[in-house]
């Protein structure tokens, strides 16, 4: 496993166009009813005629993926006009955001879902406008788990809440029930996080005013979510099936650092003065949820292995504003503290909080032995965010266990 980049991305040039994430509204706020997810639900399309010719194209991407493999797919997508890279980067943050989206959809498309091979290099119609607009978010040119699940659904009835069996999947890359399930149980698991994510907050500055009531009461969400987050996790199996996970699902996921496929990385054509590009693929990892349980819980990982390096990397991988909701809470006091300071009280509903993380994350690594380990037969296999996963989550869990408080 490499070790942490510290510029942003690893990236050899540093992106022209300046951010401007705090104009952004997607994204920018954390509510008990979505956490996580946009305030909003999540644009279906722009509706501006100049992007038509490539919204077409991300509604056909399943029908070209399922007909190519000797490099129609490709074709085809360098078929289309020029995109409007200036409208995109000068429009609303949930235009650019679903911009972003579009575009990481065709260019994951046009790496993964045709053949012979796997392209080294990612044309400059697709490359540029991508680099641009990743570069407008302040995010990496490259699929992320903000683009693949948090603003990737829809609601079927849109007076109900955010839950499975109320919502489904805006694009896909080959479509099918098992490849929305997967998505669908982490949007589920996103909205089922959300009492707690603002909880956390409000339980730092109960534990900073000495306010026992009020921590126990953010110790108490947060084990309450967990328990939801872990039936709804269980239920991955009902129609994500293993071998459809691990043969077709997870491959337009990869991304093009520590991975076989691509070991030079990928270089983006006129940018970045040609120098190839080292990025992970989409993973939860980048779900800010377990890192702000776990800056808010006070659950360190080893600082010196890289498993610690590994999920700092992910969180570059987040919106900016999920990433400095995490760092705001890991400057803040850790609730383990206010339990250290009043075990009586506090020690047994955090141990409780810490029980069920670990519960979720030893679940979550079942999950992946039984969806990736299991069916593997070669020794540098990795998760779709590139990591060596079975020790990586074997760590993050074990390392939840140690914090329980004797
Ligand atoms: C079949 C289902 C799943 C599989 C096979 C799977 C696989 C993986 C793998 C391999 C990793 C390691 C990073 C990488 O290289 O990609 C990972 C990390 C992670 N995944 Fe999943 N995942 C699944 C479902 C979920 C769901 C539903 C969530 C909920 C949001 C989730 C949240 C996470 C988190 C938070 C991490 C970081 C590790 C941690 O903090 O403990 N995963 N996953």
């Amino acid at each position: 496993m490499a070790a942490s980049v510290s510029s942003a991305w690893g990236l050899a040039r540093p992106p022209k166009v300046e951010p401007r994430t705090r104009a952004c509204q997607a994204f920018q706020s954390v509510t008990a009813e979505r956490g996580f997810l946009p305030q909003s639900d999540p644009l279906t399309r722009l509706s501006d005629p100049q992007y038509a010719a490539w919204e077409d194209a991300l509604d056909q991407l399943p029908k070209y993926a399922v007909a190519a493999g000797r490099g129609e797919l490709r074709a085809w997508l360098l078929s289309l006009p020029a995109f409007p890279t200036e409208a995109a980067v000068a429009g609303g943050s949930d235009e650019l955001w679903r911009t972003y989206l579009l575009l990481s959809f065709l260019a994951h498309g046009y790496m993964w879902c045709d053949g012979p091979g796997t392209p080294s290099v990612l044309p400059a119609g697709l490359a540029a406008p991508w680099c641009a607009v990743a570069a407008a978010l302040d995010m990496p040119p490259v699929l992320v788990y903000a683009t693949y699940n948090l603003a990737n659904w829809r609601r079927l009835d849109p007076a109900a809440p955010v839950q499975l069996g109320n919502i489904c999947c805006l694009h896909n890359f080959l479509g099918g029930i098992d490849e929305e399930w997967f998505r669908l149980i982490h949007v589920a698991i996103e909205a089922q996080a959300a009492p707690a994510m603002v909880a956390l907050p409000a339980g730092q500055a109960a534990a900073a005013a000495g306010d026992v009531a009020g921590v126990r009461l953010t110790l108490e969400a947060i084990t309450a979510a967990l328990v939801a987050m872990q039936a709804t996790l269980e239920r991955m199996g009902e129609k994500c099936d293993p071998h459809v996970y691990y043969r077709r699902l997870r491959l337009p996921m990869s991304g093009w650092r520590n991975n076989p496929a691509l070991p030079g990385g990928l270089v983006y054509e006129s940018q970045y003065g040609g120098q190839p590009q080292q990025l992970y693929g989409e993973t939860g990892a980048q779900s800010a949820v377990l890192h702000a349980l776990d800056a808010a819980l006070g659950i360190r990982h080893d600082p010196s292995s890289w498993l610690r390096a590994y999920l700092l990397d992910m969180r570059r991988h987040m919106p900016p504003a999920h990433r400095a909701y995490v760092a705001s809470l890991e400057a803040g006091p850790s609730l383990r503290q206010a339990a250290e300071a009043q075990p009586g009280s506090l020690k047994p509903a955090y141990n409780e909080c810490v029980h069920e993380l670990e519960k979720f994350r030893s679940q979550h690594k079942a999950f992946a032995f039984n969806y990736i380990a299991k069916h593997s037969q070669r020794a540098d296999e990795t998760g779709t965010g590139g990591s060596d996963f079975m020790p990586a989550l074997a760590g993050y869990r074990d390392a939840t266990s140690q914090h329980r408080l004797a």
